[in-house]
Formats: C-alpha cells, sequence, structure tokens
C-alpha cells in the first residue's frame, strides 16, 4: 500500500526552534538551503572555503564550516557529493553527532552501501526530491514543488517519521507528493533510474538518434534541434498530460510512427540489459565499481566526461543555444552553483 502526504497531512512545526544545518551547497543543497530559509525555519549552510561557500554567503545564507554547523544544528542535512559524504562525516560531522539530533540524507547510497555507520542514538532519514536540484528551487519560487521520498533508517527518539515529513513539506515537496519508502528501495530505485532512463538512457537515446542523421548527410545543426532540442518540449507535455498528452499534441502520423517504431529502438534485448544493470546495483557492484573510481583518482570519470563533453552535438548545441538565450535562463541564473557537481 504506497502511503502518500501532501501539504495539509503535515505538521511542520515539529521543526520550530530547530536549527538545520545544509552541508554542500551544490545542486541540492542551494536549494534545499533557500527554500527551509523562505519557509521560515533557522538554517545554517555547512561548507568548505571556496566557490560555493561565497555563493551561499552572497545568497545571504548563514554561512560556516562543515564541522560546526554541524555542531549548531539538530538536524544535518548532507549534501556533498556521494563519494565524498565518508570522509567528511567521519571527520567534520560525526564527532557533532549526539542523541537527540538527525542525521539526513537525500539519497541512501553511503548509508545502504554500508560507507557511513551513524551511531544509534541519532535519527537517520532520507529525504530525496525526485528532480534535479535548480529544478527543486526553481519549482519552489514557482509556487509549486518537485515530490519526494522519504525514508527512515533508525529513530531513537520516535519522531523521525514526523521530522522527515515536515522537511520535506519545508522544501516544497509536499506540494508535490511525498512518498513512504526504505533505504534500500530509494538507492536502488534512485541509480537505475539515472542509469537506465533519465541521464544514461536519455543522453545514449539522443546521440543515436543524431549520429544517425549526420552519418546519413543531414546537418547536424537539424539534427540537434530533432533529437536534443525537441526531447525538451515533448518531455514537458509528457509530464503534463503522460503518453496520451504528448500523443493527443503531436500529429497521428508521429503517433502511429511512435507505435510501430518504439518497440523496434527498445526492445527486449533492450529491457534485458536493463534488467542486468538492476542486478549491478542490487548487488553493490556498481556502488563497489563507483567507489574505486573516486579511490582511483576517476580516471575513466574524467576521460569520458572530457570525450562527451567534445561531443559533435555539444559543439553544435552551444553555438544554437547563444542564439536562444532565453533557453539557458534558469542554469545562468544559479550560475556556478553546480561547481561542485564537476569536481
Ligand atoms: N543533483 C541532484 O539534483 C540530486 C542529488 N541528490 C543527492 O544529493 C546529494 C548532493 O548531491 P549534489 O547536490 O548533486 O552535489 P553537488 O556536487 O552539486 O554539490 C556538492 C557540494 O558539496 C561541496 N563539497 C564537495 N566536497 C566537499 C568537501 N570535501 N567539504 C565540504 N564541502 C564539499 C561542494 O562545494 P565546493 O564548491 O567547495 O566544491 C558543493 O557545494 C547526493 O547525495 C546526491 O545523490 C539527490 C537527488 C537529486
Ligand atoms: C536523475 C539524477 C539524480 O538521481 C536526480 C537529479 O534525481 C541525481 O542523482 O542527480
Ligand atoms: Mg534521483
Ligand atoms: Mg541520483
Amino acid at each position: 500500500m504506497t502511503n502518500m502526504y501532501y501539504n495539509q497531512d503535515i505538521n511542520e512545526k515539529v521543526l520550530d526552534g530547530k536549527k538545520i544545518a545544509v552541508i554542500g551547497y551544490g545542486s541540492q543543497g542551494h536549494a534545499h538551503a533557500q527554500n527551509l530559509k523562505d519557509s521560515g525555519f533557522d538554517v545554517v549552510v555547512g561548507i568548505r572555503p571556496g566557490k560555493s561557500f561565497d555563493k551561499a554567503k552572497e545568497d545571504g545564507l548563514e554561512v560556516t564550516t562543515v564541522a560546526e554547523a554541524s555542531q549548531q544544528a539538530d538536524v544535518i542535512m548532507v549534501l556533498l557529493p556521494d563519494e565524498r559524504q565518508k570522509q567528511v562525516y567521519e571527520e567534520e560531522i560525526a564527532p557533532a553527532l549526539k542523541a537527540g539530533k538527525s542525521l539526513v540524507f537525500a539519497h541512501g547510497f553511503n548509508i545502504h552501501f554500508g560507507q557511513i555507520k551513524p551511531p544509534a542514538d541519532v535519527d537517520v532519514f532520507l529525504v530525496a526530491p525526485k528532480g534535479p536540484g535548480h529544478l527543486v528551487r526553481r519549482t519552489f519560487e514557482a509556487g509549486a514543488g518537485v515530490p519526494a521520498l522519504f525514508g527512515v533508517y533508525q529513530d531513537p527518539s520516535g519522531t523521525a517519521r514526523e521530522t522527515a515529513l515536515a522537511y520535506a513539506k519545508a522544501i516544497g515537496s509536499a506540494r508535490g507528493g511525498v512518498l513512504e519508502t526504505s533505504f534500500e528501495e530509494e538507492t536502488v530505485t534512485d541509480l537505475f533510474g539515472e542509469q537506465a532512463v533519465l541521464c544514461g538512457g536519455l543522453t545514449s537515446l539522443i546521440k543515436a538518434g543524431f549520429e544517425t542523421l549526420v552519418e546519413a548527410g543531414y546537418q547536424p545543426e537539424l539534427a540537434y534541434f530533432e533529437t536534443l532540442h525537441e526531447t525538451k518540449l515533448i518531455v514537458d507535455l509528457m509530464y503534463e498530460g503522460g503518453m496520451a498528452g504528448m500523443r493527443y499534441s503531436v500529429s497521428d502520423t508521429a503517433e502511429w510512427g511512435d507505435f510501430v517504431s518504439g518497440p523496434r529502438v527498445i526492445d527486449a534485448d533492450t529491457k534485458a540489459r536493463m534488467k542486468s544493470i538492476l542486478d549491478d546495483i542490487q548487488s553493490g557492484k556498481f556502488a563497489k565499481e563507483w567507489i574505486q573510481e573516486n579511490e582511483d583518482g576517476r580516471p575513466n570519470f574524467n576521460r569520458i566526461e572530457k570525450e562527451e563533453a567534445g561531443h559533435q552535438l555539444e559543439e553544435v548545441g552551444e553555438k544554437l543555444r547563444a542564439m536562444m538565450p532565453f533557453v539557458a535562463k534558469g542554469l545562468k541564473k544559479e550560475e556556478e552553483v553546480t561547481a561542485g557537481a564537476t569536481n
């Protein structure tokens, strides 16, 4: 049975009088910190000196070190890159933990895969928005919200569920719906979604379409508009009205092509490969390899990121987007907040 919660189901007052430390000021960090502050809560950002530190100050937030913010706070939300969390946790957060505090995550990776082992007297839960941080902020400012998952790992205080729900409401997620889950379910499904569909699946689909057109002699600019640019417009229609909503707006010719050709691109073999990706996530193989990649200094990550940035689709896209300033408006407004993501 699915448990969904909306604004009217949640008492955010349980956070009154509590100090909330947002550790990290990247994609999720800036959104949580600003949304919590705008919702009237007492927020301190914990961050190392550098770009994010300066940006949080510029944005008018109270900012200090990770260790000091963790000392001050009742609720500590860890919004550092997953691969950095273990070290920062051990050095700067763990010493500040004591009974009555809450340790919170936006993704269960480090708890589920045993990288972080919190003390038993601290509440541990997750509030995981189902969307990129920049959209968590942007939708909040527009009066809407990105839905989120919440899940409790340990609850010595007996109040972890209500604190998690209040936090989700304060960042705007209960405007869209908050769904109860476990650390295992959130971690596995989030990794699967980003690998097979949202990031990996989609970029590979778009690239394959772009390359097919260009290799057949069609103009790269046209191929960019056809495969990448228009994806956003089509996905917007699905976001608003599901697949039927999109099919209502496109031509019947496109809808027929969707029915007959879609299953030729994504077929039973693709689904079997998705299952194998899911197996690797469930078994911990993916996590083990990602942790090792970081311990090795990210040789493959850095090489592939560079290769991808040099793809013809990216070069063409950059020129075309420069002629459409309205397209990049959102990210420009939040410029440099993503800096941490490229470490
Ligand atoms: N990106 C997203 O939209 C989503 C992310 N999540 C989860 O949220 C968490 C945060 O991810 P995300 O927002 O992408 O992270 P980012 O990479 O965008 O941000 C990282 C932040 O952490 C800071 N940081 C990095 N290393 C250190 C350090 N050693 N000490 C102190 N601060 C440090 C960076 O600061 P600096 O500028 O100094 O490098 C930056 O402010 C992860 O658990 C992720 O899985 C969940 C849902 C969606
Ligand atoms: C889809 C990627 C994501 O899981 C997210 C924005 O939800 C992430 O880890 O950034
Ligand atoms: Mg996600
Ligand atoms: Mg994720």
